[in-house]
């Protein structure tokens, strides 16, 4: 059995902050999970150096489900974000090891591919609706089936999901947090002329979506959910603040639009009253944020029994190594709905050389064994840490709001 003889935290930044867990065992297979948490990237770091590491010593890398259990019960303080990232980054490097020992891709081990490939969104974005239809029609072209739509709101300087780059979006910007002035009334005025324009341009052969990104009241996201019906969304996403699980049973006495949430959540205790009240459509929580493959999986197996699907969470954030894990689960899973793609720059992709692959609005994680990415240490040692923050989000009068 391959022991654990060296576990290391790499910390770069090509373009934006990453957090890698590279594990090594005595029989030199090495295996690498995703520990990024987006703003606090140095917890976690601290987290696995300094709490997880000396305990993973001397294991045998094969005993996933009982590191895991260790990692989780031997916490004493469970769940959370920095605890559940560290854990999904142990246990996504002991899958990278044991499909390497066994020569066989990921996928293969979770009971072998139930599809041809996981369907993604791209992500269409722009100042104004003209800018962001054109987007979606470029997306159109390159084969994607599904596309999300972010606008700018008239008289906002800035939202979330619109960046100055056609093609690669990146929200933690600064030093300190950036302070952004938000209006709910604007916003729900254009979001619907967006659809409107967006199905009069791309027709009805491709899916929609929009992120609505923690900032309605249930009342304002039934509101939104009745005026979008019309354009038939494939999902508004994080349409209140997800901790308010019985929120969405009122959202959803007003409207049909498919409801998606859950990439803030960080175990099964998060969503599992809205998975069996069937309050939502979609679950957002993904194997870097919620625990790992081992974990993810229990979520989409309860998610499956109440026929919710998966729309795991796929931002420029999450590493290379995520993508490529979550295809890996996403192949196998019955109850697999969507995968978010926001592809990352080419100076991330050289650090984290990965198999997966687009092809006809489908990416494959592709048949090398184990997870099929690795980190090029030497090009990740040339991208030094920089602290950056999520912006925050403000009323126009000033009251604190989601972001
Ligand atoms: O759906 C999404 O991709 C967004 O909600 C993310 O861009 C999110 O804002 C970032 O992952 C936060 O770090
Ligand atoms: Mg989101």
């Amino acid at each position: 059995m391959p022991k654990i003889v060296s576990a290391r935290v790499i910390v770069t930044s090509p373009g934006r902050n990453f957090v890698t867990l590279k594990i090594e065992c005595d029989d030199g297979t090495t295996g690498v999970g995703d520990a990024t948490l987006n703003g606090r990237e140095l917890a976690v770091a601290s987290y696995l150096a300094d709490h997880v590491v000396p305990c993973l010593i001397g294991r045998d890398a094969h005993r996933i489900e009982d590191i895991w259990q260790y990692l989780y019960k031997g916490a004493y303080w469970r769940r959370g974000p920095v605890t559940m990232t560290s854990i999904a980054a142990v246990d996504m490097a002991l899958w990278d090891i044991k499909g390497k020992v066994a020569g066989l891709p990921v996928y293969q081990l979770l009971g072998g591919a139930s599809r041809e490939g996981c369907m993604v969104y791209g992500h269409a974005n722009g100042t104004t609706i003209g800018d962001t239809v054109a987007a979606a029609l470029d997306y159109q072209r390159q084969g994607y089936r599904a596309i999300r739509l972010q606008c700018g709101v008239p008289g906002m300087a800035s939202t979330y999901g619109v960046s100055g780059d056609k093609y690669f979006y990146e929200p933690a910007d600064a030093d300190l947090p950036t302070e952004n002035i938000w209006s709910t009334a604007r916003y729900l005025r254009v979001v619907p002329e967006l659809f409107a324009a967006a199905r009069e341009a791309l027709g009805w052969d491709v899916h929609l979506l929009h992120d609505v990104h923690h900032r309605l009241t249930p009342i304002e996201a039934a509101r939104l959910g009745k005026d979008l019906e019309p354009y038939r969304p494939f999902w508004i996403e994080d349409a209140t603040p997800a901790e308010d699980q019985e929120a969405f049973r009122l959202i959803r006495q007003h409207t049909t639009t498919p409801l998606a949430v859950g990439e803030i959540f960080s175990s099964v205790w998060d969503c599992k009253a809205l998975i069996e009240n069937r309050l939502i459509d979609y679950i957002r929580a993904t194997v870097l944020h919620a625990g790992g493959i081992t974990h993810m999986r229990q979520i989409a197996s309860l998610a499956d029994l109440h026929q919710v699907r998966t729309g795991c969470h796929g931002a420029t954030d999450l590493s290379p190594v995520t993508m490529a894990a979550a295809l890996h689960l996403g192949l196998a899973i019955p109850n697999f709905g969507i995968q978010e793609y926001m592809r990352h720059t080419p100076e991330t992709d050289a650090v984290f050389p990965h198999a997966y692959r687009f092809a006809d609005g489908m990416l494959h994680p592709g048949e090398a064994p184990g997870l099929g990415v690795d980190i090029d240490e030497a090009l990740a040692a040339n991208h030094p840490y920089a602290r950056a923050y999520l912006p925050v989000n403000r009323l126009e009068d000033g009251t604190m709001w989601s972001w």
